[in-house]
């Protein structure tokens, strides 16, 4: 059985970080068409991520210099399904189920999704890649804590099964993958004896497009000459080049026009970097003038992801599966009190607060107005009342309260209990609004969150906030007003205020895909989001209440930021310990110590057992996903 199985697998869903495709399929081998090998050549997507040489030297050390070259290809490509949480409060996941296959075959969402080619995305079949595929995927169902063949034949459903299928793990019923299809090769069309019409896009307008989106106005650089609205033309990708001052930049005039000769803005560097081709919808002329738009609606794709752009609203999130797996691993209970720490734009909040069934207290932070804002419209859109979105800076999250004055007027500035009740009175039952400390005094949410310029409770209004409120009077309510309120400040949060703290932290996000580009990150600003990190994590770890859980998550594959974090945070806090997580289907940590700077400072990781607590998401392994770490630590008596 499994031979047949693996084949279609093979064809039809790309499986290991390992690039088996025959890249001979990829290029333009039409015969008709005046191609040459070369321009074959020319005309394909097969990129090489590029490094910074001392990060590159590093993560080989890390992973060994196989293992880095199949997560650096993994990254150039998108991952090769979008994962779908359903909101579960609002309708089941078999009626999503029905109505994203209704959108797809009524609406045409995703084109080929059931008939992926297997002419077209044929691997090289010889049986040493299939072995390899094989194993990286028994790889895979091993580090699951129930590695039975019954698991096994879970994943081959996942991987094998129809267009859209749910999540085969345990806890995650209410996640849907839709499957997505690529490399394909494509035809890229020419008039006879005209060059092929192009244009070239930045390298962000290409990572959205391999994930699925459309070329809008502002990411497009430059454009063939004489192009009409309505014409063919291929895209390809500018990406950053070695600078004259040693930095990287792209060096090309927005607007400029391109001969389809070697004058061309990157025309060797452009070459395997042809992301598909579209339909321009202005002239040349018209795309340079607009301020926005569609400037190019793709028609043929190296990669073809569904777009699920504004569809279900409130019913679905679209979400990478670990950031699913993250939510899950911290258990938040229905009542009790959490933190989410750096929460924007909020997709983790909300699966939180759905995990504990909208009932309880849910307060996501993060230092940007406006992402707080998106926040905010994300819980409406989502009908979840117990969150409480409110900016401020993390690293400042733990409010130092001196006296008992300063208690007196932290309880005067707000009450959090009004919003509480105001917003979520179904739950307020539910909700523990002084629970018990440790110590045995109480916690007062009064005091979690005292929240400034609060003018619906007419206690303090400054002088700006009064302006403002005139300027809206006059000019409407604006962007970050709508509806959904203002985003308010907090001043932070007293020590064990929380049950639970989930520190989803900035980082440098070299897990992330599809990516082109990986050389801006150093050395050096590795080693700064470490040590930004660490602050945070010393906030989070005052924050939650002896008993509680922190959650920590990067979405990178550096070492500095996950393992070595953790060896800091067990040094640091002997009475935090690495806790199980559910469920579990990443991979192990990391072991031993990294090396940098030719070898000459080192940092510790984890140790055999450790590695084994936490979980990595290796974006070269056989589930695909975005590069991420999750460690769980419970937090014993202070
Ligand atoms: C990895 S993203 C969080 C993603 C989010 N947890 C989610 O799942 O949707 C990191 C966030 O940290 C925020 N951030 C960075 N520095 C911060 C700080 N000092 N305080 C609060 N938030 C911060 C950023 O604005 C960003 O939104």
């Amino acid at each position: 059985m499994r031979g047949r199985e693996w084949r279609r697998l093979r064809g039809g869903f790309r499986i290991s970080g390992r690039c088996h495709f025959s890249k001979n399929k990829l290029l333009n081998m039409d015969s008709s068409s005046s191609s040459s090998f070369s321009e074959a050549q020319r005309y394909c997507y097969n990129p090489t991520l590029r490094w910074n040489s001392e990060v590159e030297e590093y993560f080989i050390k890390a992973y060994g210099a196989d293992h880095f070259s199949q997560i650096s290809e993994a990254l150039t490509r998108p991952s090769c399904y979008s994962c779908i949480r359903v909101n579960i409060l609002k309708c089941t996941t078999d009626t999503i189920m029905e109505k994203l296959k209704r959108l797809i075959v009524e609406e045409g969402i995703v084109d080929d999704l059931d008939h992926m080619s297997l002419e077209e995305t044929a691997y090289e079949g010889d049986e040493n890649n299939e072995g390899l595929g094989k194993e990286k995927l028994n790889g895979f169902l091993k580090i699951s804590p129930k590695g039975t063949p019954e698991d096994e034949e879970k994943s081959m459903e996942m991987l094998t099964g129809p267009s859209i299928c749910k999540c085969p793990f345990s806890g995650l019923e209410n996640v849907l993958f839709v499957k997505g299809s690529g490399p394909h090769s494509i035809q890229y069309r020419r008039q006879p004896n005209e060059s092929i019409k192009e244009v070239i896009v930045s390298r962000k307008c290409a990572e959205a497009v391999l994930r699925g989106a459309q070329i809008f106005v502002p990411g497009l650089l430059a454009c063939s000459a004489h192009v009409e609205k309505g014409d063919v033309v291929a895209v390809s990708v500018a990406t950053e080049q070695p600078g004259a001052g040693g930095g990287w930049s792209v060096d090309l005039t927005r607007g400029i026009v391109l001969q389809g000769s070697q004058t061309d803005p990157q025309y060797l560097e452009r070459k395997c970097m042809y992301i598909g081709q579209g339909i321009t919808q202005f002239s040349r002329a018209g795309m340079f003038r607009a301020s926005k738009g569609i400037a190019v609606e793709m028609t043929d794709r190296v990669y073809k992801l569904p777009s699920f752009h504004n569809l279900l609203g409130g019913e679905i999130f679209l979400q990478n599966l670990p950031s699913i797996v993250a939510a899950h691993v911290l258990e938040p209970q229905e009542g009790e009190q959490i933190l989410d720490m750096c929460a924007a734009p909020g997709g983790k909040t909300t699966a939180i607060a759905m995990l504990m069934r909208d009932k309880g207290i849910v307060v996501a932070v993060d230092r940007s107005h406006n992402k707080v804002m998106d926040i905010k419209k994300m819980a409406a859109e989502m009908d979840l009342t117990c969150i409480k979105a409110y900016r401020l800076d993390a690293l400042k999250s733990v409010r130092q309260i001196s006296n008992a004055t300063d208690v007196a007027e932290t309880n005067l500035e707000h009450d959090i209990s009004d919003t509480t009740v105001g917003n979520s009175s179904s739950n307020l039952g539910n909700v523990d609004l002084h629970s018990p400390n440790m110590d045995g005094s109480k916690i007062d949410l009064k005091l979690i969150s005292n929240v400034l310029s609060s003018s619906s409770n007419g206690l303090y209004i400054s002088k700006t906030e009064s302006r403002k409120s005139t300027q809206r009077m006059r000019n409407g309510p604006g962007r970050n007003h709508s509806i959904v309120g203002r985003a308010e400040n907090s001043n932070g949060f007293l020590p064990n205020a929380f049950d639970r703290v989930l520190l989803d932290a900035p980082c440098s996000a070299l897990g992330l895909r599809p990516r082109l580009f990986a050389a801006e990150e150093t050395i050096e600003s590795l080693q700064a989001h470490a040590r930004y990190q660490r602050r945070m994590f010393d906030q989070a770890v005052q924050l939650v209440r002896p008993g509680g859980v922190v959650v920590y998550s990067t979405c990178t594959i550096n070492p500095g930021e996950n393992e070595a974090l953790v060896r800091y945070a067990l040094d640091t806090y002997k009475f935090l310990t690495l806790a199980p997580q559910k469920p579990r289907i990443g991979g192990p940590g990391l072991v031993g110590k990294g090396k940098m700077f030719c070898g000459k400072h080192a940092e510790a990781w984890l140790t055999q057992s450790e590695a084994e607590l936490v979980q990595r998401f290796d974006p070269s392994a056989s589930l695909d996903t975005i590069g991420f770490f999750i460690a769980k630590f419970n937090v014993g008596p202070k």
